[in-house]
């Protein structure tokens, strides 16, 4: 299958690049940039070099229909949705890894993001959670793919939700996320100086993905969710963990807990649900899992811990497995890669 990445010069761009280069039936097609333009990729990325040569292209849509079966579009949100419309409408599938098409609600998009140049397209967009949404993802034609916050946040708390085993207005989400989760552009608070040796919460209640994460609790639970969300910057590279806390509806035994999400996710290739140790960003960086654990407290509070590889699971890995889904292939093909420890 021919695919093409717009935006393969980012962080998951090129992850994306790196991942499909290795899938067997894929065929990289067309990688685009805006400012490399004409640029291999292997002089832009040299680990690439004896891999994958292709020169980007600045953006064309033309050359992009002609040439790609399956689109990932790895673009900042904002741009995304100028883009993704005229890809959609050529009859393209696209997986588009930005926030543009994650919202079933316009209104609250345009309230965290900016006003929407393409809501008409916001009702085929599918949620990409492929552990929560497989059917949905299958027969889509535009597949958004979830924030890294929001992946590893709704994979800790679909079992308990799901169940009505935690109260929803109870819960408080605290993640840390690397440095890669801002992008490669430059920014002053990501910048070296800033983040090394340093640690910090930022966007304290007023970060975007609260809106993603409230909204897609509110359709599992059927009620308006109100949640805290604080997310932190990590002097590391990869990975997120989230510390997620929320009161029990009942005393229920922790053992009795590790059985729900053991059955939750009995079938999922890339959920590990842990009793053997908590999670820790060493297990998960480079692979497509998320680790999952938690603890009880007092009878009827729980703690639960979840790690993930931003740029895997919480994009470019997630973004393959939805590929695998639309093409009917195994869930697995070119993601079967233990993390790197060291
Ligand atoms: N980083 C992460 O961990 C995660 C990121 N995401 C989302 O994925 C998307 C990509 O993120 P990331 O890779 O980190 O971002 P980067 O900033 O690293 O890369 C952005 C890419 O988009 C291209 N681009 C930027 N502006 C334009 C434009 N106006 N027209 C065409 N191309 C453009 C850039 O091209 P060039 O540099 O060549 O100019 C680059 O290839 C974002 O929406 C992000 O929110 C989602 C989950 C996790
Ligand atoms: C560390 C860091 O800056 N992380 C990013 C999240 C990246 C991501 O997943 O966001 P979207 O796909 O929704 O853009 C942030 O806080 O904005």
């Amino acid at each position: 299958m021919k695919v093409s990445v717009i935006g393969a010069t980012g962080y998951t761009g090129v992850e994306l690049v790196r991942l499909l280069n290795e899938h067997p039936n894929i065929e990289l097609s067309l990688l685009t940039s805006n400012s490399f333009a004409e640029n291999k990729i292997d002089e832009i990325y040299p680990h690439l070099k004896e891999e994958v040569e292709i020169i980007c292209h600045k953006l064309d849509i033309e050359q992009i229909v002609t040439n790609s079966e399956v689109v990932f579009t790895a673009l900042p949100h904002g741009v995304s949705m100028d883009i993704v419309p005229k890809l959609v409408n050529r009859g393209v599938k696209v997986i588009d890894l930005s926030g543009d098409y994650r919202y079933q609600t316009l209104a609250t998009y345009e309230e965290y993001y900016q006003k929407h140049a393409s809501p008409q397209l916001l009702s085929q967009g599918v949620y990409g959670l492929p552990e929560l949404n497989r059917k949905k993802i299958k027969d889509s034609n535009l597949v958004a793919n979830p924030g890294c916050y929001p992946t590893v946040s709704l994979l800790a708390l679909a079992p308990l939700l799901k169940t009505g085993l935690i109260d929803p207005q109870s819960i408080i989400i605290d993640a840390k996320s690397g440095a890669t989760g801002a992008g490669r552009k430059l920014s002053l608070g990501t910048h070296f100086c800033e983040v090394n040796n340093n640690f910090k919460a930022y966007k304290v209640g007023q970060h975007r993905h609260r809106s993603e994460i409230e909204e897609k609790l509110s359709i599992w639970s059927k009620q308006e969710v109100k949640l805290n969300f604080t997310p932190h910057l990590l002097p590391v590279k990869r990975g997120i963990l989230a510390t997620i806390y929320a009161d029990l509806t009942d005393d229920i035994a922790e053992l009795e807990l590790f059985k729900q999400y053991q059955n939750h996710y009995q079938e999922e290739l890339f959920v590990r649900v842990r009793e053997d140790n908590m999670p820790e960003l060493k297990y998960v960086a480079g692979s497509n899992y998320c680790d999952i654990s938690l603890k009880v407290t007092d009878g009827n509070k729980v703690i639960i811990v979840a790690t993930i590889d931003n740029l895997i699971k919480g994009s470019a890995g997630q973004a393959v497995q939805n590929l695998n889904l639309l093409a009917g292939w195994e869930e697995d093909l070119g993601l079967k890669k233990v993390g790197l420890y060291l």
